[in-house]
């Protein structure tokens, strides 16, 4: 398997409404991080599910590895896809480490139990997002951050070449979105290949290859993050003025700092 998703002219309408976006296309490559940027409302989880496979879209394609997905079954996209959507709570009093272990399923046949390799790797994904604490707790017990981290984990343990990620940092603390955003870019070096929607141009710069922002139904830019992210795209994008900072040796990065805002003397 190549680990190459594409989207083909894509649009989108939910049933009774007006388009969310028309004829997006992009292409991620095998190992690549791409960010989808873009304001509230503008479609990121909408054409992130459309790539999971979870809806379709109105008009154009989803291509896996060249594939239309339309062709495939559910079980071939979910071996191949993983997707961490934003925070759902369960209602359900499951152990954190079951929901882990859930990410186990696309590798199990229709009546096998878990083995101990599988207990294992969801072990290892717990540790790797730094939540091994929090195994045997049952999840309708755990805030908003730790959830997010299980669903992090849940799908680090699936082994999927492909990862869709939905806002994955929007309710961390700073450490642990610098952990996330580790593990991303730990799983993209071993060949994964990442799709995060994102409200965080900082964290686009951090970790992506390729960033493309939505803005009114459409894709507004698309390319390499330094190109992307500028004063002039990041005003038309989101109505706002910032500026792009570059911090120089030896960090050597570039942040995006909002100019508007109260500043203390
Ligand atoms: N189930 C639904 N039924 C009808 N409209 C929906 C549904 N889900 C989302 N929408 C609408 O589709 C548009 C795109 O929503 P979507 O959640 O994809 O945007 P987003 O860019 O991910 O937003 P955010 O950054 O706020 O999470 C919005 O106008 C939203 O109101």
């Amino acid at each position: 398997m190549g680990n190459r998703i594409s989207v083909e002219d894509i649009s989108f309408n939910y049933p009774g409404g007006a388009a969310v976006f028309t004829g997006i296309t992009l292409a991620v490559e095998e190992g690549c991080v791409y960010s989808l940027l873009g304001p509230n409302g503008t479609g990121k989880s909408t054409l992130l599910k459309c790539m999971a496979g979870l809806i379709s879209p109105s008009q154009g394609r989803v291509l896996l590895d060249g594939r239309d997905i339309a062709g495939m079954q559910p079980h071939e996209i979910a071996r191949q896809i993983g997707f961490v959507p934003q925070t759902q709570v369960s209602p359900f009093p499951f152990m954190v480490r079951d929901i882990v272990l859930m990410g186990r399923a696309s590798h199990l046949g229709p009546f096998a139990t878990p083995s101990a390799e599988d207990e294992e790797i969801a072990a290892d994904a717990l540790d790797r997002v730094g939540i091994s604490r929090l195994a045997e707790r049952p999840c309708t017990g755990i805030s908003g951050g730790e959830w997010q981290l299980v669903l992090i984990a849940r799908a680090i343990a699936q082994r999927p070449g492909i990862l869709l990620l939905d806002e994955p940092t929007s309710h961390l603390d700073l450490g642990n979105q610098v952990r996330v955003l580790n593990v991303i870019g730990g799983l993209a070096e071993d060949g994964m290949t990442i799709v995060v929607a994102t409200h965080f141009p900082d964290h686009a710069l951090l970790t992506s290859n390729r960033v493309a922002i939505l803005k009114d139904q459409r894709i507004l830019a698309i390319g390499c993050p330094e190109e992307v992210i500028g004063e002039d795209t990041m005003r038309r994008a989101y109505g706002t003025d910032v500026h792009i900072v570059h911090l120089g040796d030896p960090i050597n990065r570039r942040i995006c700092v909002p100019v508007a805002g109260k500043v203390i003397p």
